[in-house]
């Protein structure tokens, strides 16, 4: 790993124009570094932490460059851990870019994620929290930020850390009764010992049915296909979400061939939504493979909308031929609704159909007003999806879920082999196997390929 506390530099706002940008300095010797370039120099070097000094950025050559602010931060009381500086300009990419310029003749660029890093190697934070920065800085609506900033709040991390607690001291009781079993202690009971860790196990549960759940489409999105008979409305519901005619509208049926692909906003979440080709037999050969596309669509949706128009006849063998892992992610939508009535204030699901759909269908049209709005709320209650924000932690990160589901494995073992009689030692081996799996959430344990891993999918200056 680079040398810790090495000085790291880069742009940390947009590039391009803009009102300010700012460059950021952190490791050992940064303000000393900034104040060769800033007039007044001793202001800054005596600058105490938290506070801002205006002055002039000259570069090396003594060319006045910008008026700029510098922020300092000293050591540890910074977002690394190490001397920081923030220096704002007047947002011209060229005055940035001169002002990197002269910081990299004793600093190198940071490497994208490097401030994070080291926020996290300097005890500044830990990993779900430094992830969660991630998360939040890349947030694609509301849900996912209140997400993502629990987690950089440390609420995840302060949950996994009691629960670590709980089996450190349930796995020491374990520990006593190994060692000293043949000593006149009162015996442990392993009653009390499987209620610990059954408590344990409910709450790891928990975490993670909610994470599989909820936390995953929340940090991810949902991939919503709108699948149906060529001419069911498909491409008509998919701009109504997006608001804006992004797909072709024609009452020629095949119009749609290929898939198409767009993210919306609902209630703070984001649907993934795909528009494609209608569902029948087709002698084109274009079409079958659309059709083929939309087959593998289904099958790597969270939700399919299969609209069943009001005015068109159902071809329920194709339904029926559908597999069953396909069906069970179906919502059936009533599209063209307003063929039966223009009013949805007081339709219910279901109603005037004419027997053509299954009985949860939910009436939906392009032409209505609120014609979507049954629809939209079905979407959401399908998920059980918090309808604010997020206030409790949540694990919405595919690394920690999966640490997570062997925590719960090796709780599994340990109750096993206390109704199997095994011997305290098994019961305290699952339990370390278990603490192990949630230290490595934490990051208690890593690997530089986990942290290289995880950091680089950060972006340069966070
Ligand atoms: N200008 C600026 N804005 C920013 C950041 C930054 O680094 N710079 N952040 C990051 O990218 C986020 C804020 N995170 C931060 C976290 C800790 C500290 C800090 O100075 N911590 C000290 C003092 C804490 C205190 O006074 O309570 C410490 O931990 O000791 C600064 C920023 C978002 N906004
Ligand atoms: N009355 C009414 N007509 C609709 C509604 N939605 C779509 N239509 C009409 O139905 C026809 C087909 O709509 P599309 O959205 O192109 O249907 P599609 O399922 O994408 O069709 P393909 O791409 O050919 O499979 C068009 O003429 C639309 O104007 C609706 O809510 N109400
Ligand atoms: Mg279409």
């Amino acid at each position: 790993m680079a040398n810790l506390s090495e000085p790291i530099c880069a742009l940390i706002t947009p590039p391009g124009y803009a009102a300010i940008n700012v460059v950021r300095i952190s490791g050992k010797g940064s303000i000393g570094i900034v104040a060769q370039y800033i007039k007044p120099r001793k202001k800054l070097l005596n600058c105490p932490s938290h506070r801002v000094v205006f002055g002039t950025f000259y570069s090396r050559e003594g060319r006045a460059i910008d008026q700029v602010l510098c922020t300092v931060f000293r050591a540890p009381h910074s977002y690394t851990g190490e001397d920081v500086v923030e220096i704002s300009s007047h947002g011209n990419p060229q005055i940035a870019s001169q002002i990197l310029e002269n910081l990299l003749l004793d600093a190198r660029m940071a490497n994208p994620g490097e401030f994070t890093l080291r926020a996290v190697l300097n005890g500044k934070m830990d990993l779900p929290q430094a992830e969660a920065v991630n998360d939040l800085v890349f947030a694609s609506g509301a849900m996912a930020e209140s997400a993502a900033l629990m987690q950089v709040q440390g609420i995840l991390s302060q949950h996994l850390q009691n629960l670590l607690n709980d089996i450190s001291e349930t796995r020491l009781r374990c520990e006593l009764a190994i060692d000293f079993a043949d000593q006149d202690l009162p015996p442990v009971d392993p009653e009390d010992l499987k209620n610990r860790i059954s408590h344990i196990l409910k709450q790891a549960e928990e975490l993670y049915a909610e994470g599989v759940s909820q936390g995953k489409y929340i940090r991810e999105g949902i991939k919503i296909s709108l699948v149906g008979a060529p001419n069911s409305g498909k491409s008509s519901i998919f701009n109504a979400f997006l608001k804006y005619n992004r797909a072709i509208v024609n009452p020629h049926p095949g119009t749609t061939r290929d898939y198409l692909e767009e993210r919306v906003n609902l209630q703070g979440y984001t649907l993934i939504l795909y528009d494609t080709a209608g569902l029948r037999i087709s002698s084109d050969e274009v079409e079958r493979e659309g059709i083929e596309r939309t087959r593998e669509l289904m099958q790597n949706s969270d939700l399919i909308l299969y609209l069943l128009p009001v005015d068109q006849e159902i071809d329920w063998k194709e339904i029926d031929e559908l597999p069953s892992e396909i069906k069970n992610k179906i919502l059936w939508v009533a599209t063209k609704y307003d063929l039966i009535t223009p009013d949805f204030s007081d339709v219910k699901n279901s109603d005037n159909l004419n027997g053509h759909s299954p009985d949860s269908a939910i009436p939906a049209s392009v032409y209505a007003i609120e014609g979507l709005e049954k629809l939209q709320q079905a979407i959401l209650n399908h998920f059980a999806l918090p309808q604010k924000w997020v206030d409790r932690p949540l694990v919405t990160n595919a690394r920690h879920l999966a640490a997570l589901s062997r925590a719960i494995s090796s709780l599994k073992n340990a109750l096993q082999s206390i109704d199997n009689q095994a011997g305290y030692e098994f019961t305290a081996f699952d339990l370390i196997a278990a603490s192990q799996a949630l230290e490595e959430i934490l990051g208690i344990v890593t690997t530089e390929d986990l942290l290289t891993n995880i950091f680089n999918n950060f972006c340069i200056g966070k």
